[in-house]
């Protein structure tokens, strides 16, 4: 599904105004009979509401939906924010003059003083003051307004989007001057702000309202955000051929574990054995013969020349992709073999973990980075490489624009995990659960990455869609542990029923 700019949602709006020659007010009557409809599936009518408008199109919807709720029974108390008379937009004045001979409607215009009403926990609050028409940050009198909201514990329903939240960017947004709702009703599209971990604690849960948006238009306006959902995956997935070999579907080498971590490489190479991968190559420092043979019996196992990390990434066959990271360390040895290691590598590879901190300690390498390779950092991993990000969307931005300079593909980890690649474009994920929070699950996630690029994938497509088979793995893993029981290994094992439940069946 795309995510659109606010610019991009305007244009579909207008879209779809042409192509079904209807009016702004008919649009505005669709939208606000579902914000109504929404309303009254939830609460009684005896429900005290307290409706918030503001100046404009978001405004004009609360309204609007004030009327049909007084029409279903429903009593409400409206504020319309005209400050100093300035001016309504039309919808909103055409339904403010619609509101006036309404039964149950306690209708005020706010011009210049305001009254709060008193609000408590037991009332509903209808915000209709700014949706994507904001211009820049909220202040003065309406700051102390949205701050009056969210101090009443009044069970808050934002209306499109919380007032004071950009659909985007919002970064330098002081957050006290965001209405922190409770359940946000976004019309048609979810917006990209909703997916920074920042913003959470604005748009509560989010429920998007189908407003039978113009298809044409929602395929052409183009966008650089994706969210990744079941049947884009499902769709991408290719069963087996009956008579193919192991060969067919690749072959990974994974450079992994050292004392003390090697479950970091059993998790990784049960993610790619789980996914598909024809034939496992570990490389690891000898301590690792025995755990890695006895855990994960499917694999090889290639020693290092040292017993307890890696000194030597030598590549003794051709190999379909390359992996490394999980669970290496970083003693300088390690370092220097990832430095040669990526100076003489000319294909694309995965990075993740430790192979990333090996690089933190050696920024150099950055440049060394064959082109097209895929890092796969955890926030921390990620701001070690990058310096510190005090936001998901600050992290966001410099993956766009790393993401471009090194010419590689960044899969930022995280409840929504975002795959930023070279052209632009952010892949975000929707599947996975907070069980997910628990070592080895990322190792795990490299292994499933290297599985998809060696069966033959595209590796900027193969990436998104093995990010959203493992968050599923988890999903499925989480209906037996639940989020608390969750552990590394339930998700790595788990993989093969996700891509199982995905590909589509022969007729
Ligand atoms: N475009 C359409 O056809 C549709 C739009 N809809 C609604 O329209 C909304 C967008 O409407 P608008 O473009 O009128 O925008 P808004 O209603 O979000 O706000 C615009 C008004 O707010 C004022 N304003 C903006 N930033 C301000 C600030 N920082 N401080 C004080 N005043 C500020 C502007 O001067 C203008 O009067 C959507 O969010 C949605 O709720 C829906 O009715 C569906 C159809
Ligand atoms: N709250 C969460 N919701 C969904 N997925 C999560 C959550 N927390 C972590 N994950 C996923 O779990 C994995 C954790 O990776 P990482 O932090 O590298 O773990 P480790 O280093 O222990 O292997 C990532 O794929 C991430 O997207
Ligand atoms: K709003």
């Amino acid at each position: 599904m795309k995510i659109f700019t606010t610019d991009g949602i305007r244009r579909i709006d207008e879209a779809t105004i042409e192509a079904e020659n209807i009016s702004s007010l008919d649009l505005m009557e669709r939208a606000a009979s579902a914000v109504a409809y929404e309303v009254i599936s939830r609460w009684r009518p005896s429900k005290r509401l307290v409706i918030f408008a503001g100046p404009g199109n978001n405004g004009g919807d609360a309204l609007a939906a004030a009327r049909m709720l007084s029409e279903q029974g429903y009593r409400s108390e409206v504020y319309l924010f005209n400050i100093k008379s300035s001016h309504l937009s039309p919808c909103c004045s055409t339904n403010k003059d619609r509101l006036q001979d309404c039964p149950n409607v306690e209708f005020n215009e706010v011009v210049d003083t305001f009254n709060p009403p008193e609000l408590g926990p037991d009332d509903v609050v209808l915000d209709g003051l700014f949706g994507s028409g904001l211009r820049s940050p909220l202040k003065g009198g309406y700051s102390a307004l949205v701050q009056y909201i969210n101090d009443s514990g009044a069970y808050t329903v934002s209306i499109d989007v919380p007032s004071g939240l950009f659909g985007e960017w919002n970064m330098g947004t002081d957050h006290r001057n965001i209405i922190k709702a409770k359940l946000t009703l976004a019309f048609q599209f979810k917006r990209l702000s909703f997916f920074f971990a920042e913003n959470a604690q604005f748009v509560g849960e989010v429920k998007v309202l189908d407003l039978d948006m113009d298809e044409r238009a929602i395929a052409q306006v183009p966008t650089d955000f994706y969210l990744i959902e079941r049947d884009d995956v499902k769709a991408a997935l290719r069963p087996h051929n009956p008579f193919i070999n192991k060969y067919d579907n690749g072959t990974v080498f994974l450079v992994a574990g050292s004392y003390g971590m090697m479950g970091a490489a059993v998790l990784a190479a049960r993610g790619a054995t789980r996914a598909g991968a024809g034939l496992v190559t570990v490389h690891a420092p000898r301590c690792g013969f025995v755990p890695l043979s006895t855990a994960v019996p499917e694999v090889l196992f290639e020693a290092d020349r040292n017993e307890i990390f890696t000194t030597n990434i030598d590549l003794y066959h051709k190999y379909s992709v390359v992996a490394l990271g999980p669970g290496m360390g970083t003693s300088d040895e390690t370092v220097d073999a990832v430095d040669t290691f990526l100076k003489s590598y000319r294909q694309p590879c995965i990075l993740d973990a430790d192979a990333l901190n090996c690089i933190a300690k050696r920024p150099i390498l950055l440049r060394s980075i064959p082109k097209g390779s895929i890092l796969t950092p955890h926030e921390a991993e990620f701001d070690r490489l990058f310096d510190l990000h005090r936001t998901d969307e600050e992290r966001l931005k410099k993956a766009i624009d790393v993401s471009k300079l090194y010419e590689v593909t960044i899969v930022l980890k995280g409840h929504y995990t975002m795959t930023v690649r070279p052209d632009g474009k952010v892949y975000i994920n929707s599947s996975g659960n907070a069980g997910m929070a628990t070592a080895g699950s990322g190792d795990c996630l490299t292994g499933v990455i290297a599985a998809f690029i060696a069966q033959g994938y595209a590796p900027d497509w193969g990436v998104v869609l093995a990010v959203y088979v493992h968050g599923l793995a988890g999903d499925i893993a989480v209906e037996e542990q639940g989020t608390h029981g969750l552990i590394a290994p339930d998700i790595a094992n788990s993989v093969g029923r996700a891509i199982h439940s995905l590909v589509k069946r022969p007729e």
